[in-house]
């Protein structure tokens, strides 16, 4: 419906150039894995649609799952990578794959993200002009990961508080109106506050998971208030359980979960697919 929209033709590992290592590329639409639970059983989340909250702890593991789902996004040719990296080290080896790319400046950060909100402006009239609620898989639009590592380096750190205020502001908005608008927020947050997430905009994030967090009350932050008394508190996991953090998926109740692990040298090797797939597109 919307293919003159696309401003890149979808590409199958059936009509990919005979030199790409012959891989099936994944789509958005498709389940993410996201580790195993406290059985063994394998853990899968589709995001589409949906916005992530990762908080813990710095070390927690945080920044280990962004990038299985950096990972996941990277091999689907129907997903755009729009990531911000304000430490430019956790998803500077994405780089040569992602649309687009943010460090620590902060003017760039707020133009960017002007323009992305800008784009989901544009994807709400093409909805309106055909009476529709949402974009779905079969658009033939693709969806945009829209990654913030640390997201506090953006709201509470770099920059002047009339910045850091102007791009909470486009932020909230992308996260309140981005998902239908086939924009997937996924924001990690170190050692969360109320000041940092306010609940109404923790609110806005389905998915949740709470890395190791130092007390009940910041893992309630992530989660949602009262979890902690019921027995599901990341402040249970300890150091050494680099990885382990509770998922709250839409209302649900909490899983305990051993986040997958990507390698600097796994990362290597999907960049170096995800760069076939993408048709070397880079930042
Ligand atoms: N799922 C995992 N399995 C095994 N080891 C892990 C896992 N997740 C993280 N680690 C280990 O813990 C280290 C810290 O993880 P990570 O960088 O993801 O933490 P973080 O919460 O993002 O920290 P920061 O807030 O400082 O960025 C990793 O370098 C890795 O060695």
């Amino acid at each position: 419906m919307f293919d003159h929209f696309r401003s890149r033709p979808r590409r199958s590992a059936a009509t990919a150039p005979t030199t790409a290592i012959p891989v099936s590329e994944l789509s958005i639409y498709d389940p993410i894995h996201f580790g195993v639970d406290e059985n063994g059983v394998r853990v899968e989340v589709t995001l589409a649609g949906r916005n992530l909250l990762p908080g813990g702890e710095p070390g927690s593991g945080k920044s280990s799952l962004v990038n299985t789902i950096v990972a996941h996004a990277s091999l689907s040719a129907d997903c755009r990578l729009w990531l911000f990296d304000g430490k430019l080290v956790e998803l500077d080896q994405w780089r040569a794959v992602a649309d687009v790319f943010v460090g620590n400046d902060m003017d760039l950060a707020i133009a960017t993200a002007r323009e992305l909100q800008h784009e989901m402006d544009i994807r709400y009239a093409m909805l309106r002009q055909v009476g529709r609620r949402k974009i779905v898989r079969d658009d033939g639009l693709d969806a945009i990961l829209f990654v913030l590592d640390e997201f506090a380096l953006y709201t509470a750190t770099y920059g002047s508080k009339e910045q850091r205020d102007e791009f909470v502001r486009i932020f909230r908005d992308i996260v309140a109106r981005g998902r239908a608008a086939g924009i997937i927020t996924v924001a990690a947050i170190q050692r969360p506050s109320a000041d940092i997430i306010p609940t109404s905009l923790r609110d806005l994030f389905s998915y949740r998971v709470a890395f190791r967090c130092t007390t009940d009350s910041s893992s309630d932050i992530i989660l949602t208030q009262g979890w902690a008394k019921e027995g599901y508190s990341a402040r249970t996991i300890t150091p050494e359980q680099l990885g382990v953090g509770w998922l709250l998926a839409e209302g649900g109740i909490p899983r305990r979960i051993k986040a997958a692990y990507l390698s600097d040298d796994d990362i290597r090797a999907v960049v170096a697919v995800a760069r076939h797939l993408r048709g070397h597109r880079a930042a």
